[in-house]
């Protein structure tokens, strides 16, 4: 799925248009390359090499003035159906830096129509729950867990500890850790699984851990902001009787799993040393993406905690996986559109032949 932003250094919309042109109905995006598109100069336009038209299609384009609502039962309904049926799910955003991939997740709470895709995602959870309850009663549990990765370092942090321990001081944690298990894949061990019994105990939830992530402290640095990514995952556990009338229990767990990615992206001026640290370029995270969401073993990058939480939450083959992809139509932002756009339509084909196959 494809949102396409605005951008904050364009004020002239004219030249907006210079690149994309969106086609709701079809759900397809056209790029021209600004140095040949319609809309340039004819000067700019004879100067260049003339690029064929790009045509890309999508499950969903949005563009600038679709609403947060729109977004949400955009991207959420079908997910949130293939999780309460038992298959594990996964929704989250990549993108440039500063183009609202946080705003897509999380939103504002200053009005329901600016809620995000995490507090909706809980609210459509529960009553899909209710509803399944009552129909075939099925008894569901569901409990929350909250990590972020964060920094240079990739610190690793529990942002539920201290809603689950009471006054627990840091430093005092379980000891939250990431382990790569040959047999059951990357596990994320000793996290805080708390039981939310409501849809208002859940949101509760996403609250503390929004204010335990590191983005929330108000003398956070750009590039921390960047390099923060909090995974938020809904555990469903769910029991029904035989039918059989023995009297024995079936059931299992899936779970919906919702990243606030970051941009990953270095602050240039803060860079002239050339040292890569941890941080992936836009580029690189797309392809990690690309060879997770592929089931591949190994990720085309050096392994890091980051890339072990994205195999712990998309490396399952079986895992239902949205993207939102999200891109600014500025043309000064041409060439990382285009690279995100070619990420995008790779996983859209890739999502359509596996659907195929089942
Ligand atoms: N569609 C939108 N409507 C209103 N405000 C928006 C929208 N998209 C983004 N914003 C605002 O723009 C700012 C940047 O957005 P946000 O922090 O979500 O970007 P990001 O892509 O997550 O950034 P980062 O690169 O740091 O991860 C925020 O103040 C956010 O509230």
């Amino acid at each position: 799925m494809m949102r396409i932003c605005p951008s904050l250094e364009t004020a002239d919309s004219s030249e907006s248009q210079s690149f994309l042109k969106v086609d709701s109905r079809k759900k397809q995006l056209t790029l021209y390359d600004p140095a040949s598109s319609p809309h340039s100069s004819s000067a700019h336009r004879r100067s260049a090499t003339v690029a064929v038209p790009k045509i890309f299609a999508f499950d969903a384009v949005f563009t600038q003035d679709a609403s947060q609502a729109e977004v949400c039962s955009g991207t959420v309904a079908e997910v949130i159906q293939s999780v309460v049926n038992g298959a594990d799910g996964c929704i989250f955003c990549f993108g440039q830096v500063k183009l609202g991939k946080t705003y897509t997740m999380i939103g504002k709470d200053s009005s329901t129509q600016s809620l995000g895709i995490v507090p909706c995602a809980i609210s459509w959870l529960f009553k899909l729950i209710t509803e399944r309850k009552e129909k075939t009663g099925t008894r569901f549990s569901v409990r929350v867990s909250a990590v972020e990765i964060f920094g240079k370092d990739e610190e690793l942090k529990d942002l539920l500890s201290e809603v689950s321990t009471g006054s627990l001081q840091e430093g005092q944690s379980p000891g939250i850790h990431l382990r790569e298990d040959p047999i059951c894949g990357t596990q994320l061990q000793n996290q805080s699984e708390l039981r939310a019994p409501t849809a208002e105990k859940a949101a509760l939830f996403l609250d503390a851990a929004i204010a335990a992530r590191s983005t929330s402290r108000p003398d956070v640095e750009e590039e921390e902001r960047r390099n923060s990514h909090m995974l938020f995952t809904l555990h469903i556990y769910q029991y029904r009787m035989e039918k059989s009338g023995k009297g024995g229990m079936s059931g299992g767990r899936s779970r919906l799993h919702l990243i606030d990615l970051g941009s990953c992206e270095k602050v240039l001026s803060k860079s002239r040393d050339g040292g890569g640290g941890l941080c992936l370029s836009l580029n690189a995270l797309g392809n990690v993406i690309m060879a997770l969401a592929n089931g591949a073993k190994h990720v085309p990058y050096r392994e890091s905690k980051l890339t072990m939480l994205l195999r712990e939450s998309l490396g399952n083959i079986n895992c239902r996986t949205t993207m939102i992809a999200h891109i600014s139509d500025s043309p000064a932002n041409y060439a990382d559109s285009l690279t995100t756009i070619q990420l995008a339509s790779r996983i859209h084909r890739m999502r359509k032949k596996k659907s195929k196959v089942r």
